[in-house]
């Protein structure tokens, strides 16, 4: 396989997308508080104005802005204050014309209101009389009501992720429960003669399984629930087991490691055979032009996604970002207009080649410099793990470029 041309990773993403038919989704409902970060089922309506009455966004007096009209140091208009309000009740009085209440931050506006003027710009005259030296405007320093929320509007739609802010709108309505998408459920399955338990003491010649863990920590980061299912010895009968099994209780099968030319790389063989017995597609595509994870596979059984990933521990978080993130926010229910990437904006510190016709992700570190921010290559095979570590995030090289140049402005995705 490893002599044909490739598919680039945004074409193979592509493809592996269309090949996952849209199913019902299932929806759970949850307390708001549990939502934060979760994909909305349905549209939200406004069941009532936010807020429900026009308030004060200041501490002063409450007044008919009509009155302060052509109120000047050297020609002052002089109001009586009728009453005061006070906070969470609603005031049992109506203002006349040159009245005015004093009113409390967030203080409800009596009805013949309909400005705040600030306290500093009233002077005392008496008791109830307060001199005005400035006009204020209609709805000055007022928060009306429906201002923020008009009932009846859409305030949040179906597919969007839930942001902090939104659980805040919507305590705010008084909404305490809402359908949420099902998180997909992610299994990993790590394969491999010499990887043992991260709790493992180490022979020579074995390494500890460090990508599940890494796999399962940006699972659950974008919205999926990662399933570990072991560590499997490089045996077509025990990965075709786990596979099958994996299929079985999961929305989506991640299996690390066995995807590039040893004679032990089985796990493109083992899907196409599985996918054999239901009659579904297998392997869609078998490496990639990219650089780390070239030999990555992209599958199908059973409608469900899977994906082969390479070994070295960062070609496995280079393919995440690619290739997994994308369809577990579809298996998601996440809606396209909201996906946004975490991304910085750097100058690169030094020139980095790459071929031409591969797609190549840079780790980088960012740096701050008399005002600038550099993004600075971490150099290193992709098989380790520090690579990343020290990384902030990743630069992309396309295709149709032969390298970058130090000083060249680039885009730096974010960890
Ligand atoms: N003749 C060729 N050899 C290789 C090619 C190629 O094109 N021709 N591609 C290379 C590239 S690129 C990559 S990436 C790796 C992919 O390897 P596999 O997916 O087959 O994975 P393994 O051979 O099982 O392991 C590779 C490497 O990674 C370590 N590993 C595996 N799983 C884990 C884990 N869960 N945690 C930590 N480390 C893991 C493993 O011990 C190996 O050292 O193939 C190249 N070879
Ligand atoms: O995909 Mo491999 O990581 O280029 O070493």
């Amino acid at each position: 396989m490893f002599n044909k041309t490739y598919l680039l990773p945004g074409e193979a993403l592509k493809y592996l997308l269309s090949s996952i038919t849209d199913k019902d989704i299932t929806i759970e409902r949850l307390r708001i508080e549990e939502c934060y970060n979760r994909i909305i089922a349905n549209d939200i309506t406004a069941p009532e104005d936010l807020p429900q009455f026009s308030r004060s966004t200041v501490d002063g007096y409450a007044l008919n802005s009509r009155d302060t009209f052509g109120a000047k140091e050297n020609s002052p208009a002089y109001i009586t204050v009728k009453n005061e309000i006070f906070m969470g009740i609603a005031p049992d009085f109506k203002l006349n014309a040159l009245e005015a209440a004093k009113i409390p931050t967030g203080g409800m506006l009596p009805e013949g209101a309909d400005a705040v003027l600030m306290l500093e710009h009233v002077q005392m005259i008496s008791e109830d009389m307060i001199e005005i030296m400035r006009s204020v405007s209609p709805n000055e320093n007022v928060i009306q009501k429906g201002e923020d929320i008009k009932k009846g509007e859409t305030i949040l739609t179906k597919g969007r992720k839930l942001m902090a802010q939104d659980i805040g709108a919507l305590a705010g309505l008084g909404i305490t429960e809402i359908d949420v998408f099902k998180k997909p459920i992610v299994s990993i399955i790590s394969t491999g003669d010499e990887i043992v338990p991260a709790s493992s003491p180490l022979k020579l010649g074995q390494v500890r399984d460090i990508n599940s863990f890494t796999l399962a920590g940006l699972i659950s980061e974008h919205g999926g629930i990662p399933v570990k299912k072991g560590i499997f010895k490089d045996d077509y009968d025990t990965i075709k087991n786990a596979i099958k099994e994996a299929i079985h209780d999961s929305d989506m099968v991640l299996i690390s490691g066995g995807t590039s030319a040893g004679t032990k790389d089985m796990t493109a063989q083992i899907i196409n055979d599985i996918a054999g017995i239901y009659g579904s597609a297998g392997v869609l595509f078998h490496g990639v032009s990219l650089k780390p994870g070239k030999p990555t596979i992209g599958g199908i059984i059973k409608n469900k996604p899977v994906l082969g990933l390479p070994g070295h521990p960062a070609a496995t978080v280079v393919c995440f970002d690619i290739f997994i993130r994308p369809v577990i926010e579809k298996l998601s229910g996440l809606n396209s207009e909201r996906k946004f990437i975490k991304s910085i904006i750097a100058k690169m510190a030094k020139n980095i080649a790459s071929a031409a016709g591969r797609e190549d992700h840079i780790r980088v570190y960012l740096e701050e410099r008399d005002g600038e921010i550099l993004a600075i290559p971490v150099l290193g095979k992709s098989g380790l793990i520090t690579t990343l570590v020290k990384a902030d995030g990743i630069v992309i090289i396309p295709q149709n470029k032969l390298g970058l140049d130090a000083g060249e402005r680039v885009i730096v995705r974010l960890f």
